[in-house]
């Protein structure tokens, strides 16, 4: 058995991203977090002082969700490539000492909570830590948005609370450059790969705390790349005209104590995603359009988490009435539920130091 030299623990919280009119800017992080938990071990003696890569003596465990699927190879894993792929853009080529990593992840996958963005998160504090970086938030994010090329849940993620977020246009020569797509490419690869600096802005948004989420997490998954396959590549003037107006309203009407649930309602209406994406979740315009403060008190606002098929209520009150009315209207469709009330938190993606 190696001896156990340091311990780190990184949290990072899964995000809800829209929130209706806002597709591709706004992110709130839940109560709801994948952690590593990461054991530094000692090295074996070496006789030259060349640099080890000890990626293949680097050890995952996994537990939660994805136990059965996900990869516990450090090159496969989508976090674990992800920190080697920030290593490699400086210069350190595989993990530079011998880890084992605990991954724990209650983030139900491919359903429209961040899952995937919360890894690539992971991934990046991972390296940053493993290599001794030093990176600064907005470095981190830079390197994030190098994977995953939408703000709004690795921002969410990473920064934690109630954002919005846009990313920098790029210069061609930047989008170039390999990103984690494929870092297995580039670790050995002669040419570190450059990632350029000042991709994504934000800002935090003030929220209204008695403001509560209730996920209803139906039992099948869509891939957020499949979602965004079916989307237009243009959209029409009043289209989008309709959301601009909505989301400049929603960002105040969420921070506002109490919270006006028709001004709310309306403002969480979107014509940019969720009318295409309807025909990949079974119940989805039923649920949006029958499920409304007026029949339901209590109830805010209502739309798809990220890409789906995951559905948001925001409420204050009555959690269970609204969410046995969205699970009734996915059972007709044959389709079971999971539920899960959380709170929208301010606690952002963490790396801590452990006890020996
Ligand atoms: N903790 C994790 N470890 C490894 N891979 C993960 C993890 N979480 C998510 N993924 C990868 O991300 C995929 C889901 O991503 P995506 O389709 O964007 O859905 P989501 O809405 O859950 O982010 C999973 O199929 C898996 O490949
Ligand atoms: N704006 C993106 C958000 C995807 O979030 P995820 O949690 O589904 O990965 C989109 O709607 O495609």
């Amino acid at each position: 058995m190696s001896k156990v030299i340091r311990k780190v623990k990184i949290t990072v919280p899964c995000s809800s991203s829209n929130i209706g009119p806002g597709f591709d800017v706004l992110g709130i992080t839940l109560s709801m977090f994948l952690t590593l938990d990461i054991e530094f071990l000692e090295p074996l003696p070496t006789s030259t002082n060349k640099t080890v890569n000890y990626t293949n003596e680097t050890t995952l465990d996994y537990t939660g969700e994805g136990s059965e699927s996900v990869s516990l190879k450090p090159t496969e894993n989508l976090i674990t490539k992800t920190a080697l792929y920030v290593l490699a853009s400086h210069k350190i080529y595989g993990f530079p000492v011998p880890l084992h990593i605990h991954v724990n992840n209650p983030i139900p996958m491919g359903r429209g909570l961040g899952s995937s963005g919360a890894a690539v998160v992971a991934g990046v504090l991972l390296g940053n830590v493993v290599g001794e970086l030093g990176l600064s938030k907005d470095r981190l994010l830079d390197f994030t948005l190098m994977v995953e090329r939408h703000p709004d849940n690795v921002t969410a993620a990473l920064i934690g609370g109630f954002i919005a977020s846009y990313l920098r246009e790029l210069e061609p020569e930047d989008t170039n450059v390999p990103h984690s797509e494929e870092p297995i490419s580039v670790i050995g690869a002669s040419k570190p790969p450059t990632v350029p600096s000042g991709i994504g802005h934000y800002i935090r948004l003030s929220w209204a705390k008695e403001i509560k989420a209730i996920t209803i997490i139906p039992d099948f998954e869509i891939a957020t790349a499949t979602a965004r396959s079916v989307l237009p590549d243009a959209y029409q003037r009043n289209d989008v005209v309709f959301n601009l107006q909505r989301l400049a309203v929603l960002t105040s009407a969420l921070a506002r104590s109490p919270p006006d649930p028709y001004l709310i309602f309306q403002a969480m209406q979107d014509k940019v995603h969720q009318p295409y994406r309807k025909n990949l979740i079974p119940g989805l315009s039923h649920i949006i359009s029958n499920v409304t403060p007026r029949t339901h008190p209590g109830l805010l606002g209502i739309c798809l988490s990220g890409a789906g098929p995951t559905i948001l209520a925001l409420a204050t009150h009555n959690f269970d009435m609204i969410s046995s009315a969205i699970t009734q209207a996915f059972l007709e469709e044959g389709i079971s539920t999971q539920v899960k009330l959380l709170e929208v938190t301010e606690k952002g993606a963490s790396a801590e130091e452990g006890q020996l």
